[in-house]
């Protein structure tokens, strides 16, 4: 390529765009400043690439939603076919960081890379993170081993898959960790390494298509604790006509009795339930304690409660098939 690298900057608010009352922390507010005044204070940024800036939401990612999400699938998409945009940085809150990014993953049809970063410490804090996370986002999105990786996350000097990162930590700059198989790389003085790539389907082999809708399927999660009864959160799940629950069980997606009972009326009555676990490391697996097949449910495998909730979504926006969805559940 004898011109630099076009990246386009897609800016939704975040703590990386927050403004606090004191620069030392204390109480602050995402989503203050545009996506020009974040730039402003990186000037290098601009020897790694032209750089244009989209303001797609101003929100603190708590408030992220699914309109918003096809919305920004649908931007990708139509900026990652134009020959000359060669990728994209997406600065969001941290808080569904994740979602958005294994949303994008399924859903983005690109082998371009996309890049999802955000910060810790508002833009006035001393020592903010998000300059840095910034740059070092554009230095992955124009590194040429990132392509066809899918979506990732970069922060703290480190690059995570889409699918296997999550937000550990309320507060650290280094909340972002993927706790089964470690990160995708590391940057370090603009470099980015790569150690291993995702091995999943996702982008160009994904087969959900998301440009034509306006809303997606309504899957609940429902969280599992010693004495639960639940049972109150799925009946109302099923009451309002929902198509599916995730259930954030125990270890291998267990639940007790009175919650396995109400989750098998939902599958009964047509609903779609996916175990997923509450713990943080390892998969739920089909040959646990639970029966699958015969419940009519589907092991979330190794996709964290909040993510399986969005493969059940895209998966219900393609088939209503269960064993279509044990496939999707084990191909993504
Ligand atoms: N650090 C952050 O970005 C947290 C913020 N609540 C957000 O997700 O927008």
């Amino acid at each position: 390529m004898s011109r630099k690298p076009h990246i386009v900057i897609l800016a939704t608010g975040g703590t990386i765009a927050g403004s606090a009352q004191s620069e030392t922390g204390g109480t602050y507010t995402s989503a203050q400043i545009g996506v020009d005044d974040l730039l402003s204070v990186i000037p290098e940024i601009r020897d790694l690439a032209d750089i244009t800036g989209e303001q797609i939401a101003s929100i603190g990612s708590q408030d992220m939603d699914e309109a918003t999400w096809l919305k920004m699938a649908r931007r990708c998409n139509e900026l990652l076919a134009q020959d000359d945009v060669d990728g994209l940085v997406i600065t969001h809150g941290t808080d569904t960081m994740e979602e958005t990014a294994y949303f994008l993953h399924l859903t983005v049809h690109s082998d371009k890379p996309v890049v999802l970063t955000g910060a810790m410490r508002p833009a006035n804090a001393h020592s903010a993170d998000g300059p840095m996370n910034l740059f070092e986002a554009v230095a992955t999105a124009v590194c040429p081993d990132s392509k066809g990786l899918g979506v990732m996350v970069v922060t703290n000097d480190t690059v995570f898959g889409a699918r296997d990162v999550t937000k550990s930590c309320t507060t650290a700059i280094h909340t972002f960790q993927s706790p089964n198989f470690g990160p995708l790389g590391h940057i370090h003085a603009q470099t980015v390494e790569f150690q291993r790539k995702p091995q999943r389907l996702h982008t160009t082999d994904s087969e959900f298509q998301v440009d034509q809708l306006d809303k997606l399927p309504r899957v609940g999660i429902v969280y599992a604790h010693a004495g639960a009864d639940s049972v109150l959160a799925v009946e109302a799940f099923i009451a309002a006509g929902y198509d599916g629950i995730v259930h954030a069980g125990f270890g291998n997606g267990n639940f007790n009795s009175l919650v396995g009972d109400a989750l098998k009326k939902a599958t009964s009555q047509g609903m779609h339930v996916i175990r997923a676990s509450r713990a943080l490391i390892g998969a739920v697996t089909e040959a646990g304690e639970v029966n699958d097949s015969e419940c009519g449910f589907v092991a979330a495998g190794l996709l964290n409660p909040q993510k399986a909730r969005i493969l059940l979504q895209l998966a219900l926006t393609a088939t209503k098939e269960r064993e279509d969805i044990r496939r999707i559940f084990k191909s993504y």
